[in-house]
């Protein structure tokens, strides 16, 4: 059964007055997809996503929402502000605002839907919790059950993993893996990492100065292809099912 298509990019140029930082963009995005943005800092990856998310208009070209689609965002958890004492539960239920009405207090089924989001990142025991005193790796699950309480057609992750060790990292790859195997989420992770996004997403956005490419991540993970895009070397490993890129 083919996907239902949700975005399409047609011709579509992102950028900001006359500057452009993403010209002629041409891919869909589907139900179920798995669409991995990487690139360095200053690349494009957030103007990319303001463009999928359809807050940045394209400058030329189209971009199409096929219907009205409902975004979770999973900003990175350091980025948050940790002054008031706010309790998990209660951060997983701002979540539910946007479906509730903002200054409606929450009913017992939005309770029950943001304990049931908190049990699905595996941190049930901790609603009560004040959400400032949870480790970095904790409050990124927490930042993912509030974007699930939203029901989003669509799940965005920014750099979910950044300044996770390793362990941490590989746990919150497959708890997002697991989200998405579960439903017919699209998921759109942005990431500084070619090897995460090249184990995990089915789709590959690379962005790099005057480059860009996205295809899915056979073609785009190959010596030739990245070899094209940064005039350099790389070696990919497979190890135990695993892409290594060098
Ligand atoms: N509002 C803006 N107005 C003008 N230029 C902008 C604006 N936002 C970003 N830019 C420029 O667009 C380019 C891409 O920025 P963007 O934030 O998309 O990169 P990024 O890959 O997300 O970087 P980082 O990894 O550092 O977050 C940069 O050169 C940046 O200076």
């Amino acid at each position: 059964m083919e996907n239902t298509p949700l975005i399409t990019f047609d011709d579509a140029t992102l950028g900001y007055g006359r500057r452009v930082v993403l010209p002629s963009l041409t891919f869909g995005l589907s139900e179920g997809g798995y669409l991995g943005i990487v690139g360095p800092n200053g690349a494009g990856k957030t103007t990319l996503l303001k463009g999928i998310l359809g807050i940045l208009p394209p400058t030329a070209g189209k971009v199409t929402h096929h219907r009205p689609l409902t975004f979770g965002y999973v900003p990175q958890a350091q980025t948050t502000d940790d002054l008031f004492p706010i309790t998990v539960l209660e951060i997983v239920l701002m979540g539910r605002y946007r479906r509730a009405g903002l200054l409606k207090t929450p009913g017992s089924d939005d309770r029950a839907r943001a304990e049931r989001a908190l049990e699905q990142v595996g941190l049930p025991h901790l609603s009560t919790r004040l959400f400032r005193e949870l480790s970095g790796g904790q409050k990124q699950r927490v930042l993912m059950a509030r974007a699930l309480v939203s029901e989003p057609d669509v799940l965005v992750l920014d750099e979910p993993t950044s300044a996770m060790d390793i362990a941490a990292e590989s746990a919150t790859m497959e708890l997002i893996e697991r989200i998405h195997h579960e439903s017919r989420l699209l998921v759109v992770l942005v990431s500084h990492s070619l090897n995460i996004v090249a184990n995990h997403a089915q789709t590959v956005a690379i962005l790099g100065g005057a480059h860009f490419q996205i295809g899915p991540v056979e073609e785009i993970v190959q010596p030739d292809t990245l070899r094209g895009l940064f005039h350099y070397d790389f070696k990919i490993l497979e190890v135990e099912g695993r892409r290594l890129v060098l």
